[in-house]
């Protein structure tokens, strides 16, 4: 039988925080949405409106939802290896190498050691990281920490990835190299990708539709098909006219949503040139 390769089924996931007033904090309401496997979808939305709080559903960390949620057909039930994520910070040991924090992940996995330095090597190729694998991640630069980041959560394999700002904290250059590489190893491994970003120029270009989300609380407003190939340029001027579109959507949104999205932007820029 054909390996499966990551459907993704969220049928009217609600989900609910405690405040510290005991108020239930509705925090996303009703979400369906069906994704096919290999499929690239990235998630946007201003802050708060549940972007990270769906990932970590969809990661396994949190239980305590109502609706549904099926990988394959099969309801989620805690983290698994099936599925790999990467964080905005990297998350490095910084006393270990490029290579043993790869072999971190691998911690659970079946393969025995000459297996995993295989797979690890094939993983540190793929990220074009060969020449620093017996680096420590204070040798690294921030660009290249988060390949390391991208390697580890590949590892395994996964039939899904799952990434949570995963440039968000780089300079506007590195983060358009690192988009460009992400686009290559998604083609390579075929795999389903989620991407949960503020940046709406890299949702549409990574994406093969687009989930922008509003809060308060959290649901979709609008899925957009991407309708451009891959490898995609950034210059294309679909790529363009889409984003347009997507930033009308949010020219819709109430002045506070506005407020925070604008913040989030400049946060961004006063970081690329403060460093
Ligand atoms: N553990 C928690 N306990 C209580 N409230 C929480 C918790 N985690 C998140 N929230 C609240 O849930 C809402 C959604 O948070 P979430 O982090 O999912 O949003 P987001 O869209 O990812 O935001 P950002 O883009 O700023 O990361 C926010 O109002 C947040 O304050």
């Amino acid at each position: 039988m054909a390996k499966s390769l990551g459907a993704v089924s969220i049928k009217n996931v609600s989900k609910f925080y405690r405040q510290k007033n005991n108020q239930p904090l509705p925090v996303l309401h009703q979400i369906s949405l069906d994704i096919q496997p290999g499929e690239f979808i990235s998630i946007v939305g201003s802050s708060g409106c549940g972007k990270s709080t769906l990932l970590r559903l969809l990661i396994g960390l949190e239980q305590d939802f109502s609706g549904q949620i099926l990988i394959d057909g099969k309801p989620i039930a805690g983290a698994s290896l099936e599925r790999g994520i990467v964080f905005q910070d990297h998350r490095l040991f910084p006393w270990l190498t490029v290579r043993e924090n790869i072999r971190v992940a691998l911690q659970n996995s079946p393969l025995s050691r000459d297996e995993q330095d295989k797979t690890i090597d094939e993983h540190i190729e793929l990220v074009g990281l060969t020449a620093f694998q017996h680096a420590y991640p204070s040798q690294l630069s921030g660009g290249m920490s988060q390949r390391v980041a991208i390697a580890r959560g590949l590892v395994n394999r996964p039939k899904i990835l799952l990434l949570d700002e995963p440039f968000g904290a780089l300079d506007a250059l590195t983060r358009a190299k690192l988009q460009q590489e992400l686009q290559r190893i998604w083609e390579t491994e075929k795999i389903t990708m989620i991407i949960v970003t503020h940046d709406i120029e890299e949702a549409v270009f990574l994406g093969e539709r687009v989930v922008v989300m509003q809060p308060n609380p959290g649901i979709i407003k609008h899925i957009l098909p991407v309708d451009v190939p891959h490898p995609r340029h950034r210059e294309d001027f679909r790529l363009n006219n889409i984003k347009n579109e997507i930033l009308k959507d949010f020219s819709q949104f109430s002045s506070e949503e506005l407020h925070s999205l604008e913040l989030t932007r400049r946060k961004f820029n006063e970081y690329q040139f403060s460093v």
